[in-house]
């Protein structure tokens, strides 16, 4: 029985999971956690992905591994391969004011050039906005960048045996996807090409950058021998788990909060709603990101003294539109609006409403409501939802599979608990490993189908200041 491995490097955690090549049988499993914080040492990513690897057994006896990880966070490179400093992460926000400038500097229709250019108006999370940030508060660390990678590019790399220490050599040898390329903001999704004067005007200069490999292109061998596939965002790693085609939306709620299509065509929207990413399999991959998803529910969960199976008890508890309620989720700025100072708000308090169960239940509705927003924006751009699939840590709580179903008047396809983007991975590395997609056959799914509560959210929308986003359809 041929084995394959698939590691989703996300950002709370890395996991691995093992499985036959020829089936798609899960083998084993392990999981270890990441630190906190928008800027992480990307050795401890290294380190979190040898204790999920030890603590799924090992990868000495896997024929291919794929990365899929989270996307955009700046990984720079000095000559001889080691980190210049800490990564930036998707989250960081200190790069708003850099993103803004970009913008500005392509003229007075800057943002319609951006989507046209890259597939996407940057905002903070995307790299290049982080390498202007570099450039203009780091100037050194800037000049010693003599490459630049993602989080998933630089873990394969390790994988490869590459690291501080390999050299001009080393950096040659580091590659990427285009679904990851896709979220730099120095790459066209129209062209599969890099663009050096997005990087002269960013970093200074045009650093080394990893190879762009096809959807079945090895990068290299482990040092025991197993092919390395190309690794993906975690996003389209995420669409590669759940087999989503052209019909179906997947809405995927961990630390982002994710709402994304495959589509034959790639788009370019000029509001900036809209990233213009391509997939992991030569498609396009239209997604809006927000900041604030599970961690909503996991402060609510924390104030209200309960554990997350007890805030889904409390929220079930409590009836559609939390008694009136209403939690807007910028608990961190916010990149979907682009509200990069932006804070979270508790509207509509009323002695009778006050209560832990409608806290509960206006936390779930809040993320919700933002992910609508987020549905609304990518069906305005003519995708069709079909199938809405919901994946991520949080998609394990009823109540969150019923608040998204209500807000959106859909029903909801929620796949078996699992690790999509790992197995999204391991689905890609045994497609590098036999040179055909596997026909994996896909657990059993549950459809949930919420009454549906358009009011909720016309609330939110006048509460967040955002009445005019386009509706849901
Ligand atoms: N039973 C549950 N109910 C609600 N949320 C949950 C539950 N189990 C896990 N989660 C959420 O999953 C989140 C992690 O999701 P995950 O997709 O792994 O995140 P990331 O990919 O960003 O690292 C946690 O923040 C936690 O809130
Ligand atoms: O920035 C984006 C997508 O553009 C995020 O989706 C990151 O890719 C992080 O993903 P999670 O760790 O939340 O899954």
């Amino acid at each position: 029985m041929a084995l394959v491995a698939g590691v989703d490097t996300s950002t709370q955690s890395c996991k691995v999971v093992i499985r036959d090549a020829a089936t798609g049988a899960l083998v084993r499993e392990g999981s270890a956690r990441h630190p906190d914080g928008t800027e992480v040492d990307p050795q401890a990513w290294w380190a979190a992905l040898q204790e999920a690897a030890a603590a799924a057994g090992g990868l000495d006896d896997v024929e291919a591994v794929s990365v899929g990880g989270q996307q955009h966070g700046m990984v720079c490179l000095d000559e001889t391969g080691a980190v210049v400093r800490p990564a930036l992460l998707w989250n960081d926000t200190r790069s708003a004011a850099a993103a803004d400038n970009l913008v500005s500097e392509a003229g007075p229709d800057g943002a319609r050039y951006w989507a046209d250019t890259t597939g996407t108006v940057p905002v903070a999370s995307i790299t290049a906005a982080k390498l202007r940030w570099l450039a203009e508060n780091e100037p050194d660390n800037a000049a010693r960048t003599a490459a630049v990678c993602l989080p998933h590019d630089w873990l394969s790399w390790r994988l490869a045996g590459h690291g501080p220490g390999s050299g001009a050599e080393g950096l040659a040898a580091l590659a990427t996807d285009r679904s990851d390329a896709s979220g730099t903001g120095y790459w066209s999704p129209a062209t599969g090409r890099y663009l050096p004067e997005v990087l002269e005007q960013t970093l200074g200069h045009v650093p080394v950058l990893p190879r762009v490999l096809g959807p079945l292109e090895a990068g290299g061998r482990t040092p025991a021998g197993a092919l390395i596939g190309p690794g993906a965002g975690d996003n389209a790693a995420a669409a590669l788990g759940v087999a989503a085609g052209v019909g179906d939306v997947v809405v995927s709620v961990g630390t982002s909060g994710t709402v994304f299509a495959v589509t034959a065509d790639r788009t370019a929207d000029a509001s900036g709603l809209v990233a213009g990413f391509a997939d992991a399999t030569g498609h396009f991959l239209p997604l809006t990101a927000t900041l604030n998803a599970a961690r909503v529910l996991d402060a609510t969960a924390a104030l209200l003294g309960v554990d997350l199976p007890g805030l889904t008890r409390l929220a079930l508890g409590a009836p559609a539109g939390a008694g009136g309620l209403i939690l807007v989720p910028y608990f961190e700025g916010e990149r979907t609006p682009n509200l990069p100072e932006a804070t979270g708000s508790l509207h509509g308090i009323t002695l009778a409403n006050y209560t832990p169960s409608n806290l509960a239940r206006a936390a779930m509705e809040g993320v919700a409501c933002s992910l609508a927003d987020g549905l609304a924006a990518v069906t305005a751009l003519g995708i069709e939802a079909r199938r809405v699939i919901l994946v991520g840590g949080a998609a394990r709580s009823e109540a969150l599979q019923q608040a998204v179903s209500s807000v959106f008047g859909l029903p909801v396809t929620v796949p078996q608990p699992g690790e999509y983007v790992a197995d999204g991975a391991a689905r890609q590395a045994a497609a590098v490993l036999t040179g055909e997609w596997p026909a994996w056959h896909d657990g059993a799914s549950a459809v949930v189908s919420a009454a549906p509560a358009p009011s909720v959210l016309a609330r939110y929308r006048q509460a967040a200041g955002n009445p005019t986003l386009p509706a849901l359809r």
